[in-house]
C-alpha cells in the first residue's frame, strides 16, 4: 500500500459504522456483520450444525458461527494466517490451496458438513486480470471442497468478486445444487467488488 492509501484506509476505517460497532462490542472484524446480516435474511446457521470456515482470521466469522450452532454443533477453520483462539472453533492454520492443508480440515470435521462458508479472498497485487485470476481460483478450491464434503441437502456461501468468471462460477454451482443466489450484504462496502454466491441443498452428481 503507497502512504496515500494507506492514509485514505485509515479514514474509512476511522467513518466506518461497522468498524466502530466492532471494537464497541469487542468482536474480531467488522466482517462478522457481513455473516450475521446473510444469516438473518437466509438462516444459514443453526444450533447442532457442523460449519466450515474457509479463510477464517481474524475470526469474526468464525465468532458469529460458533454462537449460533451452539449447542452440539461446532466450527472448523483455516486460514494461513495465525488466529486466537475461539470456543467451539477448531483452527488449522495454513494455505488452503494446499491438498494437505484441505486433508487435514477434512479429517478434523471427521464426518459431512451442514455448511460451508468461504469468505478467501487473495492478497491484491493491484494488477486487476492476476488478482481476478486468483480471486477465481480461490473460490473454485471453495467449491471443489464443499462439494467433498457437504451432506445431500448442505449449503455453500462462497465469497467471489463481480467480473466475466462470475457466469462460470455460478453455472458450476447450479449443477450441483438445487438453487443458488448471489448476496451482497449490507455490512460488504459499497465500492467492493465483493459479492457472495449462496448455494443451497447440494445433491451429488
Ligand atoms: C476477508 S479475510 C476473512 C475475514 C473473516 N471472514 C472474518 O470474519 O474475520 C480473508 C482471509 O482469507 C485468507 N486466505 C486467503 N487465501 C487463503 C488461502 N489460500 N488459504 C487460507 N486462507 C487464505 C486470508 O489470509 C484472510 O485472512
Amino acid at each position: 500500500m503507497s502512504r496515500a492509501s494507506s492514509r485514505r484506509w485509515l479514514a474509512r476505517q476511522r467513518r466506518d459504522p461497522y468498524v466502530r460497532r466492532a471494537r464497541e462490542e469487542g468482536r474480531r472484524s467488522r466482517a462478522g456483520y457481513k455473516l450475521a446480516e446473510l444469516d438473518r435474511r437466509d438462516r444459514l446457521l443453526r444450533p447442532g450444525m457442523v460449519v466450515v470456515d474457509l479463510g477464517a482470521a481474524p475470526g469474526g466469522w468464525s465468532e458469529y458461527a460458533a454462537g449460533r450452532v451452539a449447542p452440539g454443533g461446532r466450527v472448523v477453520a483455516v486460514d494461513r494466517l495465525p488466529m486466537a483462539p475461539i470456543a467451539g472453533v477448531d483452527f488449522v492454520q495454513g494455505d488452503f490451496t494446499e491438498a494437505a492443508v484441505a486433508e487435514t480440515v477434512r479429517a478434523r470435521l471427521g464426518g459431512p458438513a451442514d455448511l460451508v462458508l468461504s469468505d478467501m479472498a487473495p492478497s491484491l497485487s493491484g494488477v486487476r486480470d492476476r488478482d481476478r485470476a486468483l480471486a477465481e481460483a480461490l473460490a473454485l478450491a471453495a467449491i471443489d471442497f464443499a462439494e467433498g464434503v457437504l451432506r445431500p441437502g448442505g449449503d455453500l456461501l462462497v465469497k467471489v468478486f463481480e467480473g466475466p468468471e462470475l457466469a462460470a462460477l455460478r453455472a458450476r454451482l447450479g449443477a450441483a445444487f438445487a438453487a443458488v443466489a448471489t448476496r451482497k450484504p449490507p455490512a460488504s462496502r459499497a465500492r467492493s467488488s465483493e459479492l457472495y454466491l449462496l448455494a443451497r441443498h447440494y445433491s451429488h452428481v
